[in-house]
């Protein structure tokens, strides 16, 4: 007999193949009202119960988290994944309602509708007070165009609007697919009238419009999330709603919830929900019957798909494809740091010991480190190949003979808009990971840490150069490697720091003429 707890309110005609079925024990309460948490193999939430880790320490005999929705920053993922705890979610089933919940707030927030609504059943007819506008015509400007997102930008070109959208990771293949313009964020923000965020929040977009950014939209702009609150800072849309620079703003998240903010909330020009995207009947069937299927599965030993931790290999084969999984994965993060870009390829190459391995398994590794920068929390080797897909990103494998010369190479192309990123590296058994060839020069580094990338003209000084920067800057070179294709030709030099590395130091070496770039890329 398996145990499981759903801790928050879920569908029951959703759960119902737990519930029908004989072999599980299905408890519905709170996590506070259970006091013997380590009995449940498996626990369902929404978004009210944390799972902390101090819960999970509890949860001695828990196997699996399902999360009956998209974000999982109510869950703890990596203590789950420390304590081999399987978290899954049920990433669409939630996303036509929680489109059409942002269409509604919008419409509403243009129209003026709940205010409205509240004036008439106070007895009022105040019609002057209410003029609205049309969204026909108007920009709309959607940041972040995954799923959510992408749904909003049909809608929105029904209705007559003009769509610009900013999301580092769109291709032109599939903006002309969906008939938006792919902009730059600064173009979104001075052309949009209404902007609504669809983001997951990450350290990247926790505060993406802040003071600065909320001013470089248009006198009267409207703003929208319905996605994670803080993505929009409220002390910032408090400032800009008090001087009349945002005519309105619909929100369904808040930085707490619930809301403790009451300043922003007691604006006329505020309207409000509490987190309502997802709450229609047709989500949470969705969501609860996604995930209590494949909690089902798992719980009878058949593999999920929606995981957003764990793999699924048997230890035995996972031990041999571990360190070379490591790597890819770095391998991911590494390319997807350094084109920052729209991809459209990536080609993977195995050579050698690894090429005997399963390798459609260290391909998405790779995925899911070049996406986990660029999406969110939620990529992982299981899902990372269908993400892939859906943003327009094409991959490859191959398996050569020798070739590299070393005993097992990881190759790897990546295309994308405007230019191409490769890079090679091998595992040495008990030495560690190497990274010995980026973009055809050769080089030889561990892939860790704060790195320095540089672009130069092979030219004497130009090495001191760049370690004066650094020392002006306090940063101190842990290691650091050259590599040129001919004599005073182009030149790589790659330096890994004790530090993190500023934007004032990336500038203050580009300025000389010798520097063609330098990034900074954190392994
Ligand atoms: N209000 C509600 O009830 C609901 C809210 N959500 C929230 O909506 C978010 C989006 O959901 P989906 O569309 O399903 O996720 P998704 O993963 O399909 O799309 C997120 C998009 O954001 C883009 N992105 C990531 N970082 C970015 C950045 N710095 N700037 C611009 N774009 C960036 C990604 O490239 C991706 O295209 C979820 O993470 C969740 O937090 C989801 C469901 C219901
Ligand atoms: O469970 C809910 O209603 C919240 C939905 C949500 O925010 C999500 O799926 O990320």
């Amino acid at each position: 007999m398996f145990h499981v707890l759903v801790s928050d309110s879920i569908s029951s005609d959703g759960l119902a193949p737990l519930l029908n079925d004989e072999n599980i024990n299905v408890v519905q309460k709170k996590v506070s009202e259970v006091d013997d948490l380590e009995k449940y193999d498996a626990l369902l939430v929404r978004s009210a119960t944390k799972v902390t880790e101090e819960l999970l320490q509890k949860m001695t005999n828990l196997k699996i988290v399902a999360r009956a929705g998209v974000g999982v920053d109510n869950i703890d993922v990596e203590a789950a994944t420390k304590y081999g705890v399987v978290v899954i979610n049920a990433p669409d089933g939630n996303t036509i309602s929680t489109a059409e919940h942002t269409f509604a707030m919008m419409a509403s927030l243009v129209r003026h509708i709940p205010q409205a609504n509240v004036s008439v059943k106070s007895g009022e007819w105040n019609r002057s007070a209410f003029l609205g506008t049309e969204l026909y015509g108007k920009s709309l400007g959607i940041i972040g165009l995954g799923r959510i997102g992408s749904e909003i930008a049909k809608r929105a070109k029904a209705f007559g609007m003009n769509v610009l959208v900013f999301d580092p990771f769109l291709t032109k293949d599939r903006a002309q697919k969906l008939g938006v313009n792919s902009c730059k964020l600064d173009e979104v923000l001075a052309q949009a009238d209404i902007i609504t965020v669809h983001t997951p929040l990450t350290k990247e977009t926790r505060g993406l419009l802040g003071k600065e950014n909320i001013g470089k939209t248009k006198k009267g702009v409207y703003l929208l999330n319905c996605a994670r609150g803080g993505i929009i800072d409220e002390e910032a849309l408090i400032h800009y709603l008090e001087i009349g620079h945002v005519k309105g703003v619909a929100l369904d998240v808040f930085e707490v919830e619930p809301p403790v903010n009451r300043k922003l909330l007691d604006f006329e020009q505020v309207i409000a929900t509490p987190h309502l995207g997802a709450s229609t009947k047709e989500a949470q069937l969705n969501v609860a019957s996604q995930v209590a299927e494949e909690v089902l599965k798992f719980l009878n030993g058949k593999p999920v798909t929606n995981s957003i931790n764990l793999p699924t290999l048997t230890k035995d084969i996972f031990d041999k494809i571990q360190p070379f999984y490591k790597l890819a994965k770095k391998l991911g993060q590494l390319a997807s740091q350094y084109m920052k870009e729209p991809v459209q390829h990536i080609g993977i190459v195995y050579e050698g010991t690894v090429a005997e391995l399963e390798t459609s398994f260290i391909t998405k590794a790779f995925l899911a480190g070049f996406l986990g920068e660029r999406v969110d929390s939620t990529v992982n080797e299981v899902n990372a190949g269908l993400m892939a897909k859906e943003r327009g990103i094409s991959f490859s494998e191959k398996i050569a003979s020798n070739g590299s010369g070393y005993a097992n190479c990881i190759a790897v192309q990546v295309d994308g808009d405007h230019r191409t990123f490769s890079v090679k590296a091998t595992y040495i058994p008990n030495y560690g990971e190497r990274i010995v060839d980026l973009n055809g020069f050769d080089i030889d580094f561990y892939p860790a840490g704060e790195v320095l990338y540089v672009e130069h003209i092979d030219k004497p000084g130009v090495i001191g150069r760049v370690g004066k920067v650094l020392g002006d800057h306090g940063v101190n070179i842990a290691t650091m490697q050259v590599g040129r294709k001919n004599i005073g030709g182009e030149a790589i030099m790659v330096l890994t720091c004790d530090k993190l590395i500023d934007d004032q130091l990336i500038e203050a070496l580009v300025q000389f003429d010798d520097i063609v770039s330098a990034k900074t890329i954190h392994l």
